[in-house]
């Protein structure tokens, strides 16, 4: 585990009164620090009744950890709506299929905390501007804690108790990646009624999780907000992601092609195209070009449903959205920068943009 700062600088004094109690109750947490780690569900339980008792609001930031500066905007927008922020950090296994990169998957706890510090200082600096929140709890749960009963299963047919979530988990990223949405809105679910939030922070990077999200929300009365945040990307455009460190640079290139296709289709519909056709094309004249990667779709969808579009309805836009399947590095040239892994490790790179609406 990381550094903790050894003060309860940035907390109000009742803040540092209710982590204090919900602490006593929890002998697997360690403090003081600027927030509180938290492994099991019933201690920040407790602590989001008393945050409750002292009308205070939960923002909820769930995550896989291996944090960026995504991760971090997510934050600072839940930390102008809420006085407390819960973050968890659980790389779920019911979301990856069984040939998929959850042994892979970046994990980077300490450097994790020490950005979540970082970030709590920042939201103490700049009260004024940030809001009043700040970061009061980190869940980061064992596997045994988010599935009591029965071991988690990324099997098609595998037994569990899971949320599902359709036909809207059956598109996009569905297609490729059976058990993804169900395994997403399981564990979300679990995660919702573990710390009760009053409301949840998404980012539109996963434009197809925050759909199917915000429909869970509402098909199953979860009482809480579903907020979308923008993409955070590099300054070339690639939109950052966790597993943007397998990359290495020639990759990386290649993955800014993505971005790249979806502008040349985003400035087709601000032209005035609507046709499938038209404005799909301008983004397959980009992507068509197979190199190290394979592009998995590239779709024109209805914002609700994810219905694929043959034309767009200029009234209510549509979400444009693609998946590029970058292989490993066949070889390595002297001295490049191959990234974690050695260029070995297949990287699935997703973006989309939003088409709004015109009037
Ligand atoms: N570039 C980004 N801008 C805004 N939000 C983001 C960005 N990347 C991830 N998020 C959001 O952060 C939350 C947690 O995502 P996650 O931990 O899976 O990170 P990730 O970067 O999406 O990782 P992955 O490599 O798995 O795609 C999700 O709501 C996700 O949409
Ligand atoms: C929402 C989430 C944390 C569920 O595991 C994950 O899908 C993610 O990080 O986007
Ligand atoms: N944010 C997406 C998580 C996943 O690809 O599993």
């Amino acid at each position: 585990m990381s550094r903790f700062i050894r003060s309860g600088r940035f907390f109000s004094s009742t803040a540092s009164s209710l982590l204090a109690d919900a602490t006593a109750a929890s002998r697997s947490v360690r403090q003081p620090s600027s927030f509180q780690v938290f492994r099991d569900v019933p201690q920040l339980r407790q602590l989001r009744r008393q945050l409750v008792q002292n009308d205070r609001t939960v923002g909820f930031v769930p995550t896989m950890g291996a944090l960026h500066e995504g991760h971090l905007s997510l934050i600072r927008e839940a930390a102008r709506e809420n006085t407390d922020i819960f973050v968890s950090i659980f790389v779920n296994p019911t979301q990856f299929g069984v040939n998929e990169d959850l042994s892979s998957y970046p994990r980077t706890w300490d450097s994790d905390m020490e950005k979540l510090e970082q970030l709590n200082e920042e939201l103490s600096r700049d009260a004024k501007s940030s809001g009043a929140g700040r970061i009061t709890a980190i869940f980061a749960p064992t596997s045994k804690v988010m599935y009591p009963t029965l071991p988690p299963s990324s099997e098609i047919n595998g037994s569990g108790s899971f949320v599902t979530i359709t036909p809207l988990s059956t598109k996009l990223e569905g297609g490729s990646r059976p058990v993804f949405f169900r395994g997403v809105a399981t564990v979300c679910m679990k995660l919702f009624n573990a710390t009760t939030p009053d409301r949840v922070y998404f980012g539109q990077k996963d434009v197809q999780q925050t759909v199917i999200i915000k429909r869970m929300v509402q098909d199953f009365h979860v009482g809480t907000e579903v907020r979308v945040v923008g993409t955070s990307r590099e300054a070339d455009g690639l939109a950052l992601s966790s597993r943007n460190v397998y990359l290495g640079d020639r990759r990386r290139a290649v993955g800014l092609t993505i971005y790249r296709a979806l502008k040349a289709a985003e400035n087709a519909y601000l032209s005035g195209r609507t046709s499938r056709k038209d404005v799909l094309d301008a983004a397959r004249g980009i992507a068509n070009q197979r190199a190290l990667y394979e592009v998995d779709y590239i779709s024109l969808a209805d914002p609700d449903t994810l219905d694929e579009l043959d034309v767009i309805d200029p009234a209510k836009g549509a979400i444009l959205s693609t998946a590029f399947k970058m292989a490993p590095l066949e070889e390595s040239k002297p001295g490049e920068a191959c990234g974690l892994g050695d260029g070995k490790v297949p990287v699935r790179l997703i973006d989309n943009l939003i088409l709004q609406p015109r009037a």
